[in-house]
């Protein structure tokens, strides 16, 4: 039936255009407003007076408002086109009032404050929309638990201002505004999902700020996009207290920022620090180094050309990985620092001449026990306080110390010997060394705290990790948690890296704690909100340093030990994070559903995951939507795979689809493969993680790269059984790839293909 046969048709038409005017009249008011604030600041910029402190204050707000008005002005234009999506009928049960509520991205008010006309979707009374059903339903604001009755829940597809349909649901499950959004193509860009947000998804949104969040959620389950929303959530909730400075989001690699980077300003957030690890611990370290690229050890482990000696190096490479991103390495740079700690106060007393003004032990003990919750460099200065202050108490009673003493001399020598020219000489003599020692003691008393300090040398964090990996300091710190053959492998590959000015991702955490502990963080770091993506792949330490550094910070965590391709560093185990990250002291919550892919995909990339047994690799529950089967092509050889790959990319507009990717398991394979294309007249890029943007189209990609994006179609290039092993490793880098796709995916393989691919 056509919209405008629908009875509620002219009222919601009518309903629309009012929006629309409202809108139109709005922008302009605020415009002017912009303007004059605009003219404001400019005029206070020029005129500028530093002595006149109202000015000053006026300026700091103006500039203030003058950013959160433009974005307004940003939001209000994109309203124009579609200014609300949704529409709530509710009735209060206390007071009988029947509300119509439009759930936009905005809220807008009537001129005389009385009606809202859009309500945005983050308010308290839009839980209804995403969590309430038809009949009794309830929503908590400010001012408490509010009852009623849910009589409409409306969806609207508007386009370009132009009202395009509209129909009734009654839970926002599975519905067909649902089904429409997933069945679309895939954009170069992860997109904001606000008008179909799940129950499950709903309740990560707007979880608790103050309790941390980790989200297992299955591949294609929302994770990316849901912390996304539920930064624009936290920003909205909390906008009294908090900036979006203050929120931060840690994604794997700078491909993945850009991404991702269209969904917070189409919430109509901006200002959000998105970043990687690696240049966060560069600012934390306030330092620039040369990181060696992670997925190359990643590659030397899941190469499948190695000889015996390449997998001993390899399971070398896993297990010094692995502890240098556990608590025990943690523990050992503790101990380290409590060895730098200790040697760190110059062993003596703090002096004037002979006088001690405070000893090494009462140093000592400021230093180790009554600042010790202070970075080291912090609690030199507060000793630098105390022997300012000592010596400023100290001198004056040396001094007259040093006059008694030469009086007491005078008067014996004049009680003890007569009245001679010896006498007089020794009399001058006491005069003149009390007078050379108050000489000396004023003119060394203004640089005694000085020198003392200056006997403090720390070294920089870099010097002091180099001093550790490197020195026999490292293998009696270790002996007690590893054995010599991997401490003798840390420290040469440690040496190797350092002698070519390189660090590895595993290095940051330690490197960060011994800056934290000697220096303190770069104050100018606000965050008080950390959201992490991809999160399986960050190791224990890792995560317990962000902790302990950002203290009155909150965390969401989201991740798939399903996809945990670096789970030689990463975490296996979230309540293993929650217990000795948190101290059990946050939630776990779950998404199972996956939103990407047809229930045919995920069903095949289900039965790989599954074998490989592990109780918390959760399989990802499908929606709804039916597609193509998974088919599984098998040929002799790369160069019939690679003709058969060209013919069905040359068909993928045909075939309606936007983007395809073409999954190898490693880089060498990438190049291979791209080679045999092009010389078939089909010149594809590679991904190779260095790009600062993914344009979209059709690319080939190694499977550990194709992480978190998503396709139109994919083909895996090659499962066949001498390229996967059934490892665990290998396992997930397979499911990652095969579940990249939202409509297609072919597997193709050269020869007999992996035994688990076969029932598929
Ligand atoms: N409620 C929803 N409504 C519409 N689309 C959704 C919804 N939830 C997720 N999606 C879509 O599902 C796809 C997967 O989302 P996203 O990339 O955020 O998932 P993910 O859990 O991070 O995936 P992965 O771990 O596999 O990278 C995206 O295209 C996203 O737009």
């Amino acid at each position: 039936m056509s919209i405008s046969n629908h009875p509620d048709y002219s009222e919601e038409l009518q309903r629309l255009n009012f929006t629309l005017d409202y809108l139109k009249k709005y922008h302009s008011y605020i415009l002017k407003e912009k303007e004059r604030i605009d003219r404001e600041v400019d005029y206070n910029t020029k005129h500028f007076s530093s002595d006149n402190s109202q000015q000053y204050i006026d300026l700091m707000i103006n500039t203030t408002f003058q950013s959160s008005i433009s974005q307004r002005l940003v939001n209000i234009e994109k309203a124009h086109s579609k200014p609300y999506f949704a529409r709530v009928d509710f009735t209060e049960d206390k007071t009988g009032k029947y509300e119509k509520i439009y759930i936009g991205k905005l809220s807008l008010m009537s001129e005389d404050q009385k009606e809202l006309i859009i309500v945005d979707w983050r308010a308290p009374i839009a839980n209804l929309y995403y969590e309430g059903r038809l009949g009794e339903a309830n929503y908590i604001c400010p001012e408490g638990k509010i009852d009623g009755q849910i009589n409409l829940k409306r969806q609207h597809t508007i386009e370009e201002g132009i009202l395009k349909e509209f129909f009734d649901i009654d839970i926002t499950t599975n519905d067909e505004f649902l089904q429409a959004y997933l069945g679309a193509n895939a954009d170069s860009r992860l997109k904001d999902i606000v008008s179909t947000i799940q129950v499950e998804q709903n309740r990560i949104i707007r979880a608790d700020m103050w309790k941390p969040l980790i989200v297992q959620g299955a591949a294609g389950g929302g994770k990316t996009t849901i912390a996304l929303h539920r930064i624009a959530y936290l920003i909205y909730t909390y906008e009294k207290s908090f900036k979006p400075e203050n929120f931060m989001i840690i994604a794997p690699n700078r491909l993945f920022l850009n991404y991702i980077s269209e969904v917070l300003p189409e919430l109509g957030v901006d200002r959000v620090k998105q970043i990687t690890f690696e240049d966060f611990a560069s600012e934390l370290l306030e330092m620039r180094f040369n990181l060696k690229d992670p997925n190359e050890k990643l590659s030397a482990i899941i190469n499948s050309r190695q000889t015996d000696e390449d997998i001993k190096r390899k399971h070398l490479m896993m297990k010094a990985s692995r502890f240098k991103s556990s608590l025990d390495f943690k523990k050992l740079i503790d101990d380290y620092m409590r060895i730098v700690e200790d040697e760190l106060i110059p062993q003596e007393d703090f002096k004037i001449e002979d006088f001690v003004l405070l000893t090494y032990d009462e140093i000592r003990r400021l230093f180790l026990k009554e600042y010790k919750d202070l970075p080291m460099m912090k609690r030199v200065n507060e000793i630098k306080k105390h022997l300012n202050n000592r010596l400023k108490l100290k001198k004056d009673s040396i001094l007259s110390k040093l006059q008694q003493d030469c009086d007491r001399r005078i008067m014996s020598l004049k009680l003890e010997m007569p009245d001679s020219e010896e006498r007089h000489r020794l009399i001058v003599e006491a005069i003149d060394t009390k007078n050379k020692h108050i000489t000396n003691i004023n003119s060394y008393s203004k640089k005694a705290v000085k020198e003392y300090i200056s006997k403090i040398s720390p070294l920089k964090p870099l010097e002091y990790y180099k001093r550790l990996m490197t020195t026999e300091l490292f293998d009696k710190l270790a002996e007690k948690y590893i054995d010599k053959e991997l401490i003798a492998f840390i420290k040469s590959n440690q040496l190797e890296l350092f002698n070519s000015k390189l660090l590895e991702i595993e290095d940051l955490a330690p490197l960060t704690a011994i800056k934290y502990l000697v220096y303190g963080l770069n104050e100018k770091i606000q965050v008080k909100h950390i959201v992490i993506d991809e999160a399986q792949d960050f190791s224990l330490y890792q995560l317990y340093l962000l902790k302990q550094i950002i203290k009155d910070s909150s965390f969401t965590i989201l991740g798939d030990l399903s996809q945990g391709i670096h789970s030689y560093r990463g975490t296996k185990d979230w309540n293993e994070v929650g217990e000795l990250v948190f101290g059990n002291n946050c939630r776990l919550l779950f998404l199972e559903q996956s939103y990407r892919t047809t229930v045919e995909i995920m069903e095949a990339a289900n039965k790989v995951i599954k074998s490989l047994e592990d109780p918390n690799l959760i399989p990802a529950k499908p929606v709804i939507r039916h597609g193509e089967k998974v088919e599984l092509i098998i040929k002799n050889d790369m160069n019939e795979i690679a003709r058969d790959i060209k013919e069905k990319l040359d068909k993928l507009e045909e075939m309606g689809y936007k983007s395809a990717a073409v999954i190898c398991k490693t880089m060498d394979e990438c190049i291979e493969l791209r080679t045999m294309l092009k010389g078939l007249g089909k010149d594809i890029p590679i991904i190779s993680g260095n790009e600062k943007e993914y344009k979209g189209g059709i690319i080939i990609v190694p499977s550990y790269l194709s992480k978190g994006l998503e396709f139109d179609l994919v083909i895996i290039a090659n499962a066949s059984k001498k390229t996967y092993t059934n490892s665990e490793l290998d396992v997930k880098l397979l499911y990652v790839a095969m579940t990249r796709p939202l409509h297609r995916l072919y597997i193709y393989s050269a020869g007999e293909p992996l035994e688990l691919l076969k029932n598929i």
